[in-house]
């Protein structure tokens, strides 16, 4: 067990891990490894009564909670769980915490299809599609497009710091559309060329906000003035509750290492240390892109002009939530 918090598996610790690490990223599969660690942690709990076991799968659930702040598929995978787990013994809690998770990414998989061909709907046979970093329900809008036999190209930009436009480049390659790889700057410059701006997001907020990669307000905003079409591929997984009752998301602030290594700081500062050296690296994962730069998001409940989102949120959620791991 970890000395972090004895009560959870190590299993879950090395998933928690991995997802602050960005080893395991992006918001859906984020979402369905927390659903998988909680299983595991079920499954693998020593406790021997019904309050033993629940206190160690919510220690899990808020291990993997901390994780990283702005995704909010993460705390409502951990949410979904966590409400099924019902039963009288330790056995009983086990199979319905299992199954729940299972529904969960039985779910999740199904979901993502379904907004892959209503997505692929908006696409027409010949259509060029600016992608930014990686989003797998984006790439689902464009693999049942190319089910349905269209010809897609995709100009992808590389998505800087951590180049996720390269996972993006490398599935659709796979896919045999062809790819240009721009880096984010050359963005407004290659918009001429695109028919769809397409992006996923991490987060939803009820005025329709989309909380994204950083740099998709900017894309969003230009390509507004070239007159694309912007289009945001997102399950109601990524719909953030909180937002209905006045709750900001909050954007992930990442490590300066990401931007900036020591080499090149010192190449910039010299031998200064870091307290003086008078040089700040912001790393911010994320931006929100207003609603009005949004033309439509898609989900498997169909596609939303932004701002009617909130109706399908408190549809979904209820107008309140707690914290994932509380009762
Ligand atoms: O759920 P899917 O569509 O796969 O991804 C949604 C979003 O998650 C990613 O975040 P990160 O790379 O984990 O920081 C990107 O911002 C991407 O648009």
């Amino acid at each position: 067990m970890d000395s972090r918090q004895p009560d959870v598996d190590p299993a879950v610790v090395a998933t928690a891990d991995d997802i602050a690490a960005m080893r395991i990223r992006g918001a859906a599969t984020i979402a369905d490894a927390a659903a998988e660690a909680l299983a595991t942690q079920a499954k693998r709990s020593d406790a021997t009564a019904p309050d033993v076991f629940e206190r160690q799968l919510r220690a899990a659930a808020k291990m993997l909670y901390e994780t990283r702040p702005t995704a909010v598929s993460l705390p409502n995978a951990l949410r979904y769980v966590l409400h099924g787990m019902g039963g009288a013994s330790v056995s009983a809690l086990r199979d319905a915490t299992t199954d729940r998770a299972e529904e969960f990414q039985r779910e999740l998989a199904r979901a993502q299809t379904t907004l892959g061909s209503i997505g692929a709907n908006r696409l027409r046979d010949g259509d060029v599609v600016m992608t930014h970093c990686h989003s797998t329900d984006a790439l689902a809008c464009l693999e049942a497009a190319l089910e349905d036999g269209k010809a897609i190209e995709a100009i992808v930009k590389e998505t800087r710091p951590r180049k996720q436009g390269h996972i993006t480049a490398r599935q659709l390659r796979e896919w045999d559309v062809p790819v240009t790889l721009i880096v984010d700057n050359a963005a407004r410059r290659y918009l001429d060329e695109a028919d769809h701006v397409l992006v996923g997001a991490d987060s939803i907020a009820a005025d329709g906000s989309v909380i994204n990669k950083i740099g998709t307000s900017g894309l969003a905003v230009n390509a507004r003035e070239r007159g694309v079409p912007v289009m945001v591929a997102a399950q109601t997984i990524k719909l953030h509750p909180d937002t209905m009752t006045g709750h900001t998301v909050e954007i992930e602030m990442r490590d300066e290492a990401e931007v900036l290594s020591d080499e090149q700081r010192v190449d910039i500062v010299g031998d200064a240390t870091d307290a003086g050296d008078g040089l700040v690296v912001e790393n911010p994962a994320f931006d929100v892109t207003p609603p009005r730069y949004v033309d439509a998001i898609v989900t498997e409940r169909g596609q939303f002009p932004p701002e009617s989102i909130v109706t399908l949120m408190r549809e979904l959620f209820g107008e309140t939530t707690g914290e994932p791991w509380e009762p």
